[in-house]
């Protein structure tokens, strides 16, 4: 039996984010079951324009018992942090994560994933997270994204 609906709502400032409009509809590893019981996402901008999820950690993401797997809470950060590339206008792959487990993250419960552009050098840009609720940090992350040519983001995209 599916588990209950959860609240996924935004702050009052956020916007709502489509991130298959943007690029495609492709990211189900983390995006792909809204009801389901593995994580459920909603996308966001913040009133400066970062991107924000809001996420629940669902059973299925269990790694120590009755706390989210290190990989899942990995698979977010690559997930959002590559989204908040596209979504600041730079088309990249993730070419490397960096991930610090802070606390280990109750399952069924919604947090929330801040992120930051850092800086962009060349093809590199650099876009900080963290996983958190109120004053609690699960996990930061420091993501390397590399940009890609135009005609391969389309493609990838599914805009070709
Ligand atoms: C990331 C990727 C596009 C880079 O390949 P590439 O286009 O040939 O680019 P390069 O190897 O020339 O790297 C470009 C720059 O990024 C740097 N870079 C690339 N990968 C890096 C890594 N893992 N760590 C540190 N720097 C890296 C390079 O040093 C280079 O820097 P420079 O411009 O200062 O010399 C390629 O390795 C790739 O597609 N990897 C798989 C990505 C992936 O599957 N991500 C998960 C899904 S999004
Ligand atoms: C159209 C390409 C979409 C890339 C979106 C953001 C990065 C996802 C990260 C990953 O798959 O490791």
């Amino acid at each position: 039996m599916p588990m209950p609906p959860v609240d996924l709502s935004g702050e009052a400032n956020w916007t709502e984010f489509d991130a298959p409009s943007l690029v495609g509809a492709s990211l189900r590893f983390v995006s792909g079951e809204p009801e389901g019981d593995r994580y459920r996402v909603r996308y966001y901008r913040n009133a400066d324009g970062a991107l924000r999820a809001r996420i629940w950690f669902g059973p299925e993401t269990e790694g120590p018992p009755g706390h989210a797997h290190g990989g899942s809470m990995a698979a977010v950060m690559d997930e959002v942090l590559g989204l908040a590339a596209w979504a600041a206008g730079y088309p990249i792959v993730v070419g490397n994560l960096n991930v610090d487990f802070r606390n280990l993250l109750p399952l069924q419960q919604v947090v929330t994933v801040e992120s930051e552009i850092l800086s962009t050098s060349g093809r590199k840009v650099m876009v900080r997270g963290r996983i958190c609720k109120g004053d609690t940090v699960y996990a930061e992350a420091d993501c390397l994204c590399i940009t890609i040519p135009e005609q391969a983001a389309a493609e990838l995209a599914g805009k070709h």
